[in-house]
């Protein structure tokens, strides 16, 4: 485990270069993890200019993913998490450093490129009713990101949108039917299905359960599980709650402030959290010994 002083408890160095967790291995949802990572952020700063004046919302944030492993970036409100999964999503402009994608360099990467990438990077925000488009059927959006990456005949579209249909525990019905004729969910497992049709390689999961009731919450964690045993594909994991991530993340980085304040294991970040931040992350999340320390 490392922590932003870069020292760690295994006597190895802090470069930025794992968040903790050994090379390769199974991912806490019984996937193998490849060694090469999926997603290598290096350095990473981003700024918002408000009147001239630039304020800093990430400094020098350093994390990689690997294929079929999720990891977990948490921290309170205002921490930078949303900044740092809108860069990797291409949705703000990096100030400073690198996030390569399969070894390749997306910091900067626009139009055509972008659009290309989005067919293997995809998100799942908090809010389904704010991405899902309530004029059209749930199979319509589903096909849409089909249509616009392919020219696929009808009969392919519609079997593709059954199967994500599926995948997510939707009946193939539910394809003739509008966001609104569903729970909180429902229209969460759908807009987890729109992320999935293209065969993503990564989702950036922003906070995808917390607008959920608590069982409804487990219910969608273990979907988010499933999937990951059954396609391979990798998680950035956005929440404010260490006990959401628990049993869904390999690895764990704690965000305070804009800065990485700690990175590990999910075990030992839970067994032996270093930074006083995290103790109290910890202790929100109801983790019994963790005490309620101000980070302050
Ligand atoms: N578009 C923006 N323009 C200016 N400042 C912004 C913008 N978006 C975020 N910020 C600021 O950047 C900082 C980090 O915000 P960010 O949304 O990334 O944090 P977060 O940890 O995701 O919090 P939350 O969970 O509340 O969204 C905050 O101080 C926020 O006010």
């Amino acid at each position: 485990m490392s922590t932003n002083d870069g020292s760690t408890n295994d006597g190895s160095t802090n470069d930025g270069s794992t968040t903790g967790a050994s090379a390769s291995g199974v991912s806490a949802s019984g996937v193998s993890v490849a060694e090469q990572p999926l997603l290598d952020i290096r350095d990473l700063s981003v700024s918002y200019h408000r009147r001239g004046k630039g304020t800093p919302a990430i400094r020098d944030v350093s994390l990689d993913i690997r294929p079929g492993e999720t990891v977990a970036l948490v921290g309170e409100s205002g921490s930078g998490k949303s900044t740092l999964g809108r860069a990797v999503l291409g949705l703000t402009t990096v100030t400073q450093g690198t996030i390569l994608f399969d070894g390749e360099d997306i910091t900067r990467a626009g139009g055509a490129r972008r659009k290309e990438l989005s067919k293997s990077v995809q998100a799942v925000f908090q809010d389904p009713n704010g991405s899902l488009n309530p004029a059209l059927t749930v199979g319509q959006t589903l096909a849409e990101p089909l249509r616009v990456h392919s020219r696929d005949e009808r009969a392919v579209v519609l079997k593709r949108v059954r199967e994500v249909l599926a995948l997510v525990g939707l009946p193939a019905e539910a394809a003739d039917r509008y966001p609104r004729q569903f729970s909180g969910g429902q229209r969460q497992r759908i807009a987890i299905a729109r992320a999935l049709v293209m065969a993503p390689k990564l989702i950036v999961c922003d906070e995808p359960v917390s607008a959920l009731d608590l069982s409804v919450q487990a219910q969608v964690l273990n979907l988010f599980s499933d999937l990951q045993r059954e396609t391979g594909v990798s998680y950035l994991f956005i929440s404010h709650d260490l006990a959401v991530v628990r049993h869904l993340a390999q690895r764990i980085v704690v965000l305070y402030r804009g800065d990485v304040v700690e990175s590990g294991t999910t075990e030992e970040v839970y067994a032996d959290a270093q930074h006083p931040y995290t103790r109290k992350l910890l202790a929100a999340a109801g983790v019994e010994g963790a005490p309620a320390t101000s980070a302050r």
